[in-house]
């Protein structure tokens, strides 16, 4: 059997979900899926809609059903769903009330496993259940982790069944060969074909890739502790802010950095009293590539850090500066290129008088910050990530970047920001 491709429409907007889905089908989609986000805001419409649209191609309802499988599938089946999805997690009646509906009905079950703790053993017992397809799925939160399908699970759900396997959780052109040569039948994507600016394109580019063919994807990988850099570094503080809740954000310190310019690194943090320079500066000795130097100052108004500083901590890879209170010698700082963020700038410098210490928990701009913590710093201002939820807040900033790129796209085609977004609908109902 050739591999089919399935387009996951994950957005809440059906109109726009259309209007992909139809260049999803132009570059080569087999089949198209109305994700769970368009059916939980738009009900069954979505289904009936996409089926109406396109009525050669399978529509797969993910409803991820967990309970009453009988009457949700019966439901999707009379909107015109062709294949609904059910939970590996539901129970066994679940499942099988779902295929005996579907059976009445003319409707497929597909079981997700996301979740499920040994997929292999219960790939083996929904398939007596008499499910038609199950699907290998790592789940969009679990994928912020920096996890993807692992291609060793698949592999040995496709060894131990005999229905065809479906794989899903952020695949893209560079991982898709992998699925293929493990066997899996159904090649779901979501963001890796509709977070593009040409959906067209990605789709083909996907199919080119199911056929073994090399392609770079041009939506992001996943992120691990090991290349938080390289991800930190694709994002701005704002797609940060907006991932993380607005959480993070150190108010009240001015950007003293070059057009463009991005700050990135671990933050090493120092205590130091008003005026007093030797903490901070003792800091550059203490200092590792990559590293950027927070000062808590309390928002002191003479500076300790200048020119020769920056200097000096350039010399030893570090990738910026932030102080909550004074700085100094700003023109030269800037020719240096050496990114720096301060409370306020003044000519006079204090005495070092060694109050304070290196390597502390601070506070600045508000925000809490202990060294190893993620630093990022633009135009747009400061964040602080904590070390511990780097990695699921560098993926979902990423998540927001991508997601704008489409955004982007639709309004440069003549929709508007507020129609891309439906805003009307969204306002709460009094
Ligand atoms: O069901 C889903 C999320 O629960 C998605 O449709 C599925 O994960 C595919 O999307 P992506 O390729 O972006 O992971």
């Amino acid at each position: 059997m050739e591999p089919v491709l399935q387009v996951a429409l994950d957005m809440m907007q059906l109109k726009r979900s259309v209007g992909i889905a139809k260049e999803a089908v132009e570059g080569g989609a087999d089949w198209i899926e109305v994700g769970t986000p368009l059916i939980k805001s738009e009900g069954t419409e979505a289904v009936r809609t996409m089926k109406r649209t396109f009525p050669g191609r399978r529509i797969v309802a993910d409803t991820k059903t967990m309970d009453t499988g009988a009457f949700e599938v019966e439901i999707m089946a009379k909107a015109g769903a062709d294949i609904v999805t059910v939970l590996g997690l539901a129970e066994d009646s679940t499942i099988s009330e779902a295929v005996e509906s579907g059976r009445k009905y003319g409707t497929e079950i597909m079981v997700d496993m996301i979740n499920v703790p040994d997929k292999v053993r219960r790939a083996k017992e929904v398939e007596k259940l008499g499910v038609a397809y199950i699907c290998l799925h790592m789940g969009i939160d679990t994928q912020m982790r920096g996890e993807e399908a692992p291609v060793d699970i698949l592999r040995e759900i496709v060894g131990a069944v005999s229905v065809p396997v479906a794989v899903a959780g952020g695949i893209t052109a560079d991982t898709v060969p992998e699925y293929i040569n493990a066997g899996a039948y159904d090649i779901i994507v979501g963001g890796g074909i509709t977070k593009t600016d040409d959906i067209r394109g990605a789709a083909a580019n996907m199919k080119k890739a199911m056929k073994g063919l090399a392609i770079d994807s041009v939506v992001a990988k996943k992120y691990t502790e090991d290349d938080l850099f390289e991800a930190f570094s694709k994002v701005s503080t704002c797609n940060i802010s907006d991932a993380y809740h607005k959480k993070g954000v150190i108010f009240g310190l001015h950007p003293y950095i070059q057009r463009n310019a991005k700050m990135v690194g671990r933050a090493l943090t120092v205590q130091t009293a008003n005026g007093d320079w030797a903490k901070p500066v003792e800091a550059i000795d203490l200092a590792k590539p990559g590293d950027v130097i927070v000062v808590d100052v309390g928002g002191g108004p003479i500076a300790v850090w200048g020119e020769l500083a920056s200097n000096s901590a350039m010399n030893m890879g570090v990738k910026g500066i932030v102080i909550d209170g004074a700085i100094r010698d700003i023109d030269d700082i800037q020719n240096l290129g050496f990114p720096a963020f301060a409370r306020s700038a003044v000519p006079c410098a204090g005495e070092a008088k060694g109050y304070g210490g290196i390597g502390v928990e601070i506070t600045v701009g508000g925000q809490r910050v202990r060294t190893g913590d993620w630093i990022i710093g633009d135009e747009s201002g400061l964040i602080v990530v904590p070390k511990e939820e780097a990695v699921e807040v560098a993926n979902r900033a990423l998540d927001v970047h991508e997601h704008e790129t489409r955004t982007r796209e639709e309004i440069r085609r003549g929709s508007t920001l507020s129609k891309v977004n439906e805003l009307s609908k969204w306002e709460p109902v009094k």
